[in-house]
């Protein structure tokens, strides 16, 4: 039995090791303050928590005409920083099987790599199963949605010359004012892109009924697979809550926005196309309100307004910044002012989509940098593609190989 001397040395041990332990670990906490503060009681109490480390492992739901190309780049500079393996689509493809529901044999070497690919972002129809036999269990899982009103006018001009519905109406407005019109059910499978399109890359029928009891076990479903859901409209925002929540560096997420069309090819639609889209593509109408909500709540949950806003214009001061960098016209161009035609991006339809020039007088680092900011989908993914699988056969839309390669950094310790 211990004597009473004894048991109060070791209370005095006890908390002298909790004082030792608090030095410890707000010395952490200084040292990178990249921890979340956890509001206790009436806000006496700000506790750091733990400290934390990038997050590695990230499955991203790339859906059509949300802003998505920009976050793919966003993915592919991030995995090649890390020299992590992406899971990229298998021979010549440059989708994920897409619009078929993805398995997981569309990626390249899954049958050597199994479930030991890092970051997963290219276009696929969305299929938890076959999506968790390629990703880790531990993988953070996202996507992106847009509202629906401008999503479809974007939808239009992109996919005027391949979508049946798109090809036979005179334009947006006469193709809203009746969509069954154009809509035919024989051509339902080439017409995803022309009525909740959103719905069907998460998996679901873009024809479904609009019934209250499946749109919410959808949204239910919807909630349960993905860790967070980005806002198209609030690019800056996303950002800025993707790195809090997977702990990357603030120049981890700076951008060029990418994909975008020239103003003269963007089409006005009347007040009653917008209501009428509303009705149209209501599933996809109530998913974007569902997770609109819930996005603003998440950021009041973590990071809060307050600083949500200040972080917002530090990424805008470094993004001007990088532009002023990089960029020879200061902004995005149009398609034949692109001078480098290896980094013009796809064109599609009636869109005339922009890209950018780079600064002639940019140093080697500089230049690589600067040239993964403005690589379009197609180009980067052949890239990684050639990069990742040295021995296969090239993708289309190759680019040389050595201008762009360069040295990995490895992921840093928990700070
Ligand atoms: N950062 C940022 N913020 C807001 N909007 C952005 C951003 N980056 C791209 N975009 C717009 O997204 C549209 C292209 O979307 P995607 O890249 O997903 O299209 S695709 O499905 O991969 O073809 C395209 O929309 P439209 O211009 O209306 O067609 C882009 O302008």
């Amino acid at each position: 039995m211990k004597s009473p001397g004894c048991a109060s040395r070791h209370i005095k041990c006890l908390i002298v090791n909790l004082f030792l332990g608090l030095i410890f670990l707000s010395g952490f906490y200084h040292a990178k303050n990249k921890s979340f503060l956890i509001l206790k009681s009436h806000g006496e109490l700000l506790i750091p928590s733990m400290p934390c480390r990038a997050k590695t492992n990230v499955m991203f739901l790339k859906t059509h005409k949300t802003a998505s190309s920009t976050l793919l780049n966003v993915m592919f500079r991030f995995a090649e920083r890390y020299n992590l393996t992406v899971a990229l689509p298998a021979a010549h493809h440059v989708h994920l099987g897409y619009p078929k529901t993805f398995l997981a044999h569309f990626v390249e070497a899954f049958q050597a790599i199994g479930q030991n690919y890092n970051i997963m972002c290219n276009h696929l129809r969305f299929n938890p199963s076959e999506v968790q036999k390629v990703m880790a269990a531990n993988t953070f899982y996202f996507s992106i949605l847009r509202n629906p009103i401008s999503l479809l006018e974007s939808s239009y001009t992109y996919y005027k010359d391949t979508v049946p519905a798109f090809r036979l109406s005179k334009d947006v407005n006469e193709y809203l004012a009746s969509p069954m019109k154009y809509y035919h059910p024989e051509d339902s499978k080439k017409n995803i892109y022309a009525r909740n399109i959103m719905w069907f890359d998460f998996g679901y029928d873009n024809n479904a009924q609009d019934n209250k009891k499946y749109v919410q076990a959808v949204l239910k479903e919807i909630e349960q697979n993905f860790h967070l859901i980005l806002i198209a409209e609030y690019f800056d925002e996303s950002m800025i809550l993707l790195k809090h929540v997977l702990c990357w560096d603030l120049d981890d997420v700076i951008y060029f926005k990418l994909n975008s069309r020239s103003q003269d090819t963007v089409q006005t639609l009347t007040l009653e196309s917008k209501e009428r889209i509303k009705v149209w593509c209501s599933l996809d109408w109530q998913l974007y309100l569902h997770f609109n909500q819930s996005f603003w709540r998440t950021i009041e949950e973590t990071i809060g307004l307050k600083k949500l806003e200040k972080e917002v214009n530090h990424l805008r001061m470094r993004q001007k910044e990088l532009m002023e960098t990089c960029l020879s016209d200061q902004k995005a161009v149009e398609k034949d002012r692109i001078q480098n035609k290896a980094l013009l991006p796809f064109q599609s339809g009636a869109a005339n989509i922009l890209g950018y020039n780079l600064r002639q007088d940019l140093d080697n680092r500089t230049l690589r940098t600067c040239q993964r900011m403005v690589m379009p989908e197609l180009q980067y993914t052949s890239y990684l593609y050639a990069v990742q699988h040295p021995h296969k056969k090239r993708k289309p839309f190759g680019l040389s190989l050595p201008a762009f390669q360069e040295k990995k950094t490895q992921i840093p310790p928990p700070n």
